[in-house]
C-alpha cells in the first residue's frame, strides 16, 4: 500500500557546513606546505627532521580522511505522528539483549532494560524479547522471571500515564513532575508501582548475596551442577503474549547458548547469531532491534522513530540495511574528563558518514532487517528460490529455521506478519530452539562469514556494518528527541582505557583482513568515500605509532641538541605554528557549536592523546601477536558501574585511576621523557655531547605541550592508592626513559 496523503515519515536534510569545509582545506593546505618544506630543507637536518617527515605524513593522510568523510553531513528528522494510516500493517520486531557476566553487568541493569523494551508504544503482539546470557547465571534467570511479575504491572502503568522513561530505576529516581502527573490517582498508582519496583530490586539483590540466588529445583534445575563454559543450552520461555493482546505485555524468552572448552564462542556476535536463529524459529519478525544489557530506551517512541525510516523510504529497502541510534550515555561525568562520551565524534564523523553510504553499525540500539543480515544483497534474486538443500548448506540443517529463512527471504516487511498465524504457541518451537542454539550448529554453514554478524574481530558490530555496506546497501540514522536510548559509560581509567584497547583491536583486525575497506571498494560494492570513512575508524589502533613517535621527538630534540622546528625568525615558522592556532581553534569552534564547553574540550583533546600512546599502542600489539599467531584476541567486557550508590565521593569523580596493567606504561614513560628533557634543559648541562644546530624555544614548548596532556598521568605520579600509578610501573618506564637516553646519545654519535 503506498501513503495515501503521502504525508512524509521522514526528511533527510543536509546540513550548510561551507564554513567548516573551508577550514578544514586550509588545515589540509597546511599539512601540505609543512610537508612541502621539510622535503626541499632535508639536507640540511638530521634524523629528527626525517622523524617529524614521517609523522606529519601520517597526520595528513589522517586529516584527508577526516575531510572526506565529514564532507556531506546529512540528518535524518522523523515524523512517527504521521504513521497512523499504517498502524494496522505494521512490522513486527525481535528484540535482543546480550548480557555475559552477572558481576560486571549487574543484573538489576538488564532487568531495567528489559522493562523499558518491554514497555516500548508498540502493538505487544508484534514484540518478542530475548534475553541472551552468555554467562549462564541462575541470579540472570531469576532476576528476569521475577522482572516478567512486575512488568504486568509497569507495562500498563506506563502506558496509561505516557511515561516517558520506562526504565524503572532511572524514572523512580526522581519525584514525578509534569502537571497531569499530580492527580490523586496517579499519585497513588505511583506510590504503588514504586513499591512494587523496590521491592523487585531487594529481592534481587538479596539474591546476589547468596551462594545460589534461590533452589535449584523446578524452573531452575537447568542450573544446577553446571559450569559457565560447559554446558548445555537453557532456554525458557519467561513470558508469552498467548492471546496476542495488542497493549499487553510481548513474549519474553530466556537463552543461554551451549557452551564447550573446545569450542570457539565468538563473543557478542556468537551470542547474537543464536538469537538471530531462536528468534526465526520462534516468531522470525522482519526486523531485530538489538541493545546491550546497559542501554535502556529513553524514547517510548523508538520503534516508531525506526519505522518511520524503514516504510517511509518508498519501497526502497536498499536505503535501510538498518537503522541505528546514536549512543548517549546517562549520568555521563561533567565535561566528559575521560574522553568516552564521543559527543562530537558522533556529531560530526558518524553525520558524515550518514551523508555518504549511511552510518556504521554500532552494535548497540540499532534495528537490521532480517534478510539483510541472512546475507542478502539488493538486488539478490537467486538465493531466494533456493531449494531447501541448499538453503540448509547456508543456513544450518535445521528445518523449520529454513522454513522461516525462505520465508524471511521471500518477503517484504509488510506481508511478513500475515503469514505468521497469530496467537502462535512458543512451547512448540523449543525443540528447534534448542537444535540452533547449539554449540556445533554452526558447523560447515555459512554463520560467522556471510550469514549473521560476522566473526573474527572483537568490533564485530563494525565489521559486520562494513560487510553489509560492502554489499551495496545503505544504512539510515535517526536521533530523535530525547534520546532513543541511554547507557553506561565507564567512570574509571583503566575500564576505560581496556575498554577502547579492546575496540583498535577490533578495528585494526578488520583493517588487516579480507573485509578491508578498500578490497570491498575493489571488488565489492562499499563506495569510496564510505571506505575512506572506515578506514578513518579501522585506523585508530595504527596512529599510535606517529603520535607516540611525535611525543618523544621535542625531548630527544632537545637531549641531543636538534631541532625538528624552523628556527625562530625563519618565515617557515609560519606554518607550524599557523596550523597549532588554527586547529586548535577550528576543534574548539566544533565543541562550542556542539553545545559543550572549552573544558570539554580539553579534556577530550588530552585524552585522546592519553589514548592514543595506551590502549590504542596495546591494541596494535595484540594485532600484531594475532598477525603473527602467537596469541589470539579477546573480547574483555567492560565493567558496569550501578549510578547510584557510588562510594566514592563526588569531588573524586572524574579523577583519573591507575592498576598495575602494562597499559599505564607508554603514557607515563612519555611523561617522563618529556620531564627529564626539560629537567635537563632547565638545569643547564647536557647529557648528550652533540653537534646538533641547538634546538631552540619550539621544542621546548613542545616538550611542555606533551607534559599538559599527560597531566593526569603527572598528579598519578604523586598520588596514593588507585589515584597514584603503581610504583613497579614507574621504575619499568624509568628504565625505558635510560634506554631513551642511551639511544638519543647512539644516534648522534653515529
Ligand atoms: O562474550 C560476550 C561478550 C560480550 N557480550 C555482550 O556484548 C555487549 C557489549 O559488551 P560491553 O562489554 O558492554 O562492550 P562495550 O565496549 O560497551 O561495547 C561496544 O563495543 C562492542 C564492540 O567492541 C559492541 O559490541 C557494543 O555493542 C558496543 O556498545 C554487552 O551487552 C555484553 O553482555 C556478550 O553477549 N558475550
Ligand atoms: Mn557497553
Amino acid at each position: 500500500m503506498t501513503n495515501p496523503i503521502s504525508l512524509p515519515l521522514y526528511e533527510r536534510v543536509a546540513r550548510k557546513n561551507n564554513i567548516p569545509r573551508a577550514v578544514e582545506l586550509i588545515i589540509l593546505f597546511l599539512l601540505f606546505s609543512l610537508l612541502v618544506y621539510r622535503l626541499l630543507s632535508f639536507k640540511d637536518h638530521g634524523l629528527s627532521w626525517l622523524l617529524a617527515f614521517l609523522c606529519e605524513s601520517c597526520f595528513t593522510f589522517i586529516w584527508l580522511l577526516t575531510v572526506s568523510t565529514k564532507w556531506n553531513q546529512v540528518d535524518y528528522k522523523t515524523y512517527p505522528q504521521n504513521l497512523l494510516q499504517w498502524k494496522p500493517e505494521l512490522p513486527s520486531v525481535d528484540m535482543f539483549v546480550t548480557t555475559a557476566d552477572p558481576i560486571l553487568e549487574p543484573p538489576i541493569l538488564t532487568v531495567n532494560t528489559v522493562l523499558s523494551l518491554l514497555a516500548v508504544d508498540y502493538p505487544a503482539d508484534k514484540l518478542a524479547c530475548y534475553v541472551s546470557d552468555d554467562g549462564c547465571s541462575p541470579l540472570t534467570f531469576y532476576s528476569l522471571l521475577e522482572a516478567s511479575k512486575f512488568a504486568q504491572l509497569w507495562v500498563p502503568f506506563c502506558k496509561k500515564y505516557s511515561i516517558q522513561v520506562r526504565a524503572p530505576f532511572r524514572f523512580f529516581s526522581c519525584e514525578p513532575v509534569s502537571s497531569q502527573d499530580v492527580s490523586p490517582q496517579f499519585q497513588q498508582d505511583w506510590k504503588k508501582i514504586k513499591d512494587e519496583y523496590e521491592q523487585l530490586s531487594q529481592k534481587i539483590e538479596d539474591a546476589s548475596k547468596r551462594d545460589m540466588p534461590c533452589q535449584l529445583s523446578g524452573n531452575f534445575a537447568d542450573f544446577a551442577n553446571i559450569q559457565r563454559k560447559n554446558h548445555a543450552s537453557i532456554i525458557k520461555v519467561i513470558w508469552e503474549n498467548k492471546a496476542g493482546i495488542a497493549n499487553g505485555v510481548p513474549h519474553l524468552i530466556y537463552i543461554s547458548r551451549e557452551k564447550h572448552p573446545n569450542h570457539s564462542h565468538h563473543f557478542k556476535a556468537g551470542a547474537m547469531n543464536v538469537l538471530g536463529r531462536v528468534s526465526g524459529v520462534m516468531t522470525n519478525a522482519p526486523l531485530m532491534l538489538n541493545v546491550d544489557c546497559d542501554m535502556y530506551v529513553n524514547n517510548p517512541q523508538m520503534v516508531l522513530h525506526a519505522m518511520c525510516l524503514f516504510l517511509g523510504a518508498n519501497n526502497n529497502e536498499r536505503d535501510t540495511a538498518f537503522v541505528q541510534f546514536p549512543q548517549i550515555y546517562y549520568d555521563g561525568l561533567k565535561d566528559d574528563p575521560f574522553g568516552n562520551q564521543f559527543v562530537v565524534l558522533q556529531e560530526c564523523v558518524i553525520s558524515g558518514m550518514v551523508g555518504i553510504q549511511g552510518p556504521n553499525y554500532s552494535g548497540t540500539g540499532c534495528f537490521h532487517r532480517r534478510k539483510v543480515i541472512y546475507g542478502l544483497s539488493p538486488e539478490d534474486k537467486d538465493i531466494i528460490n533456493g531449494s531447501n538443500e541448499a538453503l540448509q548448506e547456508i543456513f544450518g540443517r535445521s528445518m523449520e529455521l529454513t522454513k522461516s529463512v525462505a520465508q524471511i527471504l521471500s518477503s517484504g516487511l509488510k506481508t511478513a506478519s500475515p503469514q505468521q498465524p497469530q496467537p502462535h504457541d512458543l512451547s512448540n518451537s523449543i525443540d528447534a530452539a534448542y537444535q540452533v542454539a547449539g554449540c556445533s550448529y554452526e558447523y560447515g554453514t555459512r554463520w560467522g562469514r556471510e550469514v549473521g554478524l560476522i566473526y573474527g574481530s572483537t568490533s564485530e558490530d563494525m565489521l559486520t556494518g562494513l560487510t553489509i555496506h560492502g554489499r551495496g546497501w545503505r544504512s539510515a540514522y535517526c536521533s530523535p528527541d530525547p534520546p532513543a536510548f541511554l547507557g553506561c559509560a565507564p567512570s574509571s581509567g583503566p575500564v576505560s582505557l581496556i575498554q577502547k584497547k579492546r575496540w583498535a583491536t577490533g578495528l585494526l583486525e578488520i583493517f588487516f583482513s579480507p573485509k578491508s575497506p578498500l578490497i570491498l571498494t575493489l571488488k565489492g560494492s562499499l563506495q569510496f568515500r564510505q571506505s575512506l570513512a572506515y578506514m578513518w575508524i579501522l585506523l585508530w589502533g595504527l596512529r599510535s605509532l606517529p603520535e607516540l613517535c611525535y611525543a618523544i621527538l621535542p625531548a630527544y630534540c632537545i637531549n641531543t641538541n636538534s631541532r625538528f622546528l624552523p628556527k625562530v625568525g625563519e618565515p617557515a615558522l609560519q606554518i607550524p605554528v599557523d596550523l597549532f592556532i588554527i586547529y586548535n581553534l577550528y576543534t574548539l569552534w566544533e565543541y562550542l557549536r556542539t553545545g559543550l564547553s572549552t573544558r570539554a574540550w580539553w579534556n577530550n583533546q588530552r585524552m585522546l592523546r592519553v589514548t592514543a600512546m595506551s590502549a590504542w599502542l596495546l591494541g596494535t600489539f595484540s594485532v600484531i601477536l594475532k598477525l603473527l599467531r602467537l596469541s589470539d584476541t579477546v573480547f574483555e567486557v567492560t565493567q558496569k558501574d550501578q549510578s547510584t550508590g557510588n562510594d566514592d565521593n563526588e569531588a573524586n569523580a572524574g579523577r583519573f585511576t591507575f592498576n598495575k596493567s602494562p597499559i599505564f606504561i607508554p603514557g607515563t614513560t612519555v611523561l617522563l621523557v618529556n620531564l627529564t628533557a626539560l629537567a635537563v634543559r632547565l638545569l643547564g648541562f647536557r647529557l648528550v655531547a652533540s653537534s646538533g644546530d641547538g634546538s631552540g624555544v619550539g621544542e621546548v614548548m613542545c616538550s611542555v605541550c606533551v607534559v599538559l596532556c599527560f597531566w593526569s598521568y603527572l598528579k598519578g605520579l604523586f598520588g596514593k592508592g588507585k589515584y597514584g600509578i603503581p610504583l613497579s610501573t614507574i621504575f619499568k618506564s624509568g628504565a625505558l626513559v635510560l634506554l631513551f637516553v642511551h639511544l638519543c646519545k647512539w644516534t648522534s654519535m653515529g
